[in-house]
């Protein structure tokens, strides 16, 4: 596999205070490698200091074979965290600046424009200027500025945030097709179905730190025990009795029991009491979206074993 980015023990201060610490991942070609964690865990940092908008303190950075400060940033395709452009250019003008700015041939430039704009639902508005789009129509020609140029190399710092859920899933399909064409995607997002979707791999920081560290397939089998759903009327202490059972939520007459890690479910099922109340049951795995609330409110202590896969 043909790494495309490689970060190696990214250290990062402000003032005094450790923002992050020994983060180290890489990118292959054709991969798409989500950067996840808690509001303030240090995704953006990583991002802005492999785009060298900020200097790491510590660590390196390696995108093809070139290294830290002399890595051409303008063949990286970038949509940053913050959102905006110039607003009183037109569409095409400003999607041509970009593809100037990155050396890109502008004939082929304007016809992958009108072909974006095309796929973006945003046919004819070439020449309208930009304070004329809504904020969702503003982020979709953010997004071709970033792709204009065909990098090999995506980072987008929470493209979903602020689009309509078909917006976003637009989104989703396109950079599903350009990593089927080879483009090694980073990303940083907090919709964690979307993650669960999209992904190949996935790191998570939390306090700056690597927490997990693996393919989907690899922290699904390694951290999403199963849970089982039952409706009906229970008493919830009955339940937490349960062999195998580590805690019992209660809504209504819903219960979820979530499940030791070394369970075996047909055994399980089996010993179940048989004067349990049942309506509806299933059984099935907890989502990235519990995983993640798990990590970052503490319930689920991880440390340092996160590593799955290097
Ligand atoms: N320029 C700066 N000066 C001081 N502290 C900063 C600076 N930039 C970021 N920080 C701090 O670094 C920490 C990590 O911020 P960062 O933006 O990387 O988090 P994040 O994971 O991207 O969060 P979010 O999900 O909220 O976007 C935060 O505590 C933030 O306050």
């Amino acid at each position: 596999m043909e790494k495309v980015l490689t970060v190696e023990n990214l250290g990062k201060s402000f003032k005094d205070t450790r923002i992050i610490r020994d983060i180290s991942f890489g990118v292959n070609k054709g991969e798409i490698m989500a950067v996840l964690g808690p509001n303030g865990a240090g995704k953006t940092t990583t991002i802005r200091s492999i785009m060298g908008i900020m200097y790491p303190d510590e660590g390196d950075i390696q995108f093809h074979h070139y290294q830290s400060k002399g890595i051409p940033r303008h063949k990286i395709g970038y949509l940053p965290e913050e959102r905006g452009l110039y607003k009183n250019v037109k569409v095409m003008d400003i999607l041509l600046y970009f593809a100037e700015l990155k050396d890109y041939p502008l004939k082929k430039a304007k016809l992958r424009a009108l072909e974006y704009l095309k796929k973006f639902g945003l046919e004819g508005k070439n020449q309208v200027s930009i304070e004329e789009l809504s904020k969702g129509m503003g982020q979709k020609v953010q997004f071709i500025a970033s792709i204009i140029h065909e990098p090999e190399l995506l980072i987008l710092d929470e493209p979903f945030s602020g689009l309509d859920p078909v917006s976003q899933e637009v989104f989703k399909e396109e950079i599903k097709e350009l990593a089927q064409k080879g483009t090694a995607v980073l990303l940083s997002s907090h919709q964690m179905n979307l993650v669960e979707q999209l992904c190949d791999r996935l790191f998570l920081i939390h306090r700056g730190q690597k927490v997990i560290y693996g393919t989907m397939e690899e922290v699904k089998k390694e951290y999403a025990n199963f849970k089982c759903t039952i409706q009906g009327n229970n008493d919830i202490q009955k339940l937490e009795r349960i062999s195998k059972v580590q805690r019992v939520e209660q809504k209504e007459n819903k219960s979820i029991l979530y499940l030791m890690q070394d369970v075996h479910i047909p055994s399980w099922l089996k010993q179940l009491p048989d004067d349990i109340d049942i309506q509806e049951f299933t059984v099935d795995r907890v989502s990235l979206h519990e995983i993640f609330v798990d990590i970052a409110t503490g319930k689920d202590e991880i440390g340092e074993e996160g590593e799955l896969h290097a």
